[in-house]
């Protein structure tokens, strides 16, 4: 039994739900939000009936909006005490929408990150990890989706870089990326009209082949265990499930 508590960012379903359940089958408590209300209460619902009213809880958080993104980590710090893992799932994929989708998929990780490691390095028993959902997109370029794909990319660079701070070291706090291909949730879906070139989307996900949720969250679990995942990137495919080999220069 883990024990810890956890916070899970648009996880009303698709791989933050997954994310959930995992957690709370290794005995976390939880504490997720979305921004879809109604899909919220009902996951968080099914979830209690399962996994028991105390050890997990549902808000309601636009994550876009730091009063409100601020306002939850604090309700959720007031109700459990404290804040051990951070997962910063919430994500969209819509190239007409990409001012958004770089304030969901970067600029609220970034906020959720900081918000994190504040209460990570001032709490008494010290230490946490913040899980940061990236995608295969951000380690290499994607044509048809290239602010989603900066996006990501973005994510791994600002993780990848606190990961090397002194201080992050000094309180014990571990920032890590999960890469995951093709996904079989809703983000996949009616994607026709929300990149450039669907035909194209089309076939690249044929290609690779959809992997059920399982196999994400085998790969979060594994990344959750390893003592050694800071600054890191945990790409999981179909075929694949390893860290990216980053070659950064050597100046
Ligand atoms: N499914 C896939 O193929 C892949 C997904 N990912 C990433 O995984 C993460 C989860 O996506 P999925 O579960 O696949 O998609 P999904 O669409 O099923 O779930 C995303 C969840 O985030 C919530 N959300 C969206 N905007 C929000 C906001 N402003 N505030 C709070 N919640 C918000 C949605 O309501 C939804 O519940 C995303 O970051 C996505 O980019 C990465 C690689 C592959
Ligand atoms: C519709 C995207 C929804 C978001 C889901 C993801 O985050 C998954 C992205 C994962 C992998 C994407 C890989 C794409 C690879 C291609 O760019 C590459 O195979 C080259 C194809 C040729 C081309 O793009 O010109």
């Amino acid at each position: 039994m883990s024990g810890k508590v956890a916070v899970v960012t648009g996880a009303a379903r698709g791989l933050g739900r997954a994310f959930t359940e995992a957690l709370l089958k290794r005995g976390d408590k939880v504490c997720f939000c979305d921004v879809d209300v109604q899909q919220g209460k009902q996951t968080e619902n099914e979830l209690k009936k399962n996994f028991g009213d105390d050890n997990v809880q549902f808000l309601p958080c636009d994550v876009r909006k730091d009063e409100e993104f601020k306002d939850f980590f604090n309700r959720v710090i007031q109700k459990y005490n404290t804040v051990d893992i951070m997962v910063n799932n919430a994500g969209i994929m819509n190239e007409n929408q990409w001012r958004t989708t770089i304030d969901i998929n970067l600029t609220a990780v970034i906020h959720g990150s900081l918000l994190a490691m504040n209460h990570m390095k001032n709490k008494s028993t010290g230490g946490g990890l913040i899980v940061n959902v990236s995608s295969l997109a951000g380690v290499m370029p994607v044509s048809f989706c290239p602010a989603y794909t900066a996006s990501k990319h973005g994510v791994i660079a600002f993780s990848r870089s606190w990961a090397l701070h002194p201080e992050l070291k000094k309180n014990r706090i571990k920032i890590t990326c999960l890469c995951p291909s093709f996904a079989d949730t809703d983000i996949i879906k009616g994607t026709d009209d929300k990149v450039h070139g669907p035909k194209l989307a089309r076939m690249v996900m044929k290609q690779y082949g959809l992997m059920v949720t399982d196999r994400v969250t085998e790969a979060f679990l594994r990344v959750l265990d390893d003592a050694d995942n800071n600054g890191k990137a945990m790409m999981v495919t179909p075929k694949i499930m390893d860290y990216h080999t980053f070659h950064d220069p050597k100046l």
